[in-house]
């Protein structure tokens, strides 16, 4: 077994352990991601029919396998962990130990509850110890765990948790700010609010981390 197959493995542990996961059937990953699209695509179908559509319609008719590949290859790619992002990590050779904050990052998720979207921004930070990541890989992480039916609080603490695995220190920080679909479109059809979560840990429990972290994300961008 490599490293790499180690870390994999490590990660796989992680993945069952944590309550913070996404509830997963045990034997979710036993078909392949085509298996999956094929069953999706007769059951979209089917909600098509029940909705009354005319499936020979030239434009709806490859809409059921459109549907079923966008969910497995795009909108839910972040439920099989062979998708997870394991960002190399480089030793902190400059011994940088001040914040490193990363903002604006865009967030395309999905409602668990509704199957709409949630659309906003993600701010990371962090405070390294011994280890850096490349800038790319706290985006590539985020879009990771919003790529899954998602609760807004659920998947703020799962980007924590990974950045704290990739970057071996507990000084993170993440807030998101987003809309929620099934809040503005239906329901109770309020376009104006939006909802923002964050979790703190390591330094930035301390007010004076945090401070700078929030002053930065909403200082102007240069
Ligand atoms: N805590 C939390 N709730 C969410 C999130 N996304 C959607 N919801 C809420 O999940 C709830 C689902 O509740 P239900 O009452 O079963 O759904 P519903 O009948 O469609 O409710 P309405 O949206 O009020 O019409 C709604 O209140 C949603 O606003 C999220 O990220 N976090
Ligand atoms: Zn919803």
């Amino acid at each position: 077994m490599d490293n790499h197959d180690l870390e994999k493995e490590e990660e796989m542990d992680d993945h069952m352990m944590s309550s913070l996961e996404t509830p997963l059937r045990a034997d979710a990953f036993d078909l392949s991601d085509d298996e999956k699209i094929a069953i999706i695509e007769g059951h979209f179908r089917e909600i098509m029919h029940t909705l009354g559509l005319d499936l020979t319609d030239d434009s709806l008719k490859g809409t059921p396998h459109r549907v079923a590949k966008m969910y497995v290859k795009e909108t839910f790619s972040g439920l099989h962990p062979d998708n997870k992002p394991i960002p190399r990590r480089f030793e902190n050779k400059y011994k940088y130990d001040k914040m490193l904050v990363e903002r604006d990052i865009t967030v395309y998720s999905s409602c668990e509850h509704h199957f709409v979207p949630i659309i906003g921004k993600a701010h990371v930070a962090y405070i390294p110890n011994e280890h850096v990541i490349g800038l790319s890989k706290l985006n590539r992480i985020v879009h990771y765990y919003a790529r899954r039916p998602q609760v807004q609080e659920r998947m703020t603490m799962q980007i924590a948790d990974a950045l704290k695995q990739a970057l071996r220190t507990e000084n993170v920080a993440v807030l998101i700010e987003a809309d929620h679909l099934c809040v503005m479109s239906r329901g109770v059809n309020d376009v104006s609010s939006s909802t923002i979560t964050a979790e703190y840990s390591g330094l930035f429990e301390q007010e004076n981390y945090r401070a700078e972290f929030l002053g930065h994300i909403r200082s102007s961008k240069h």
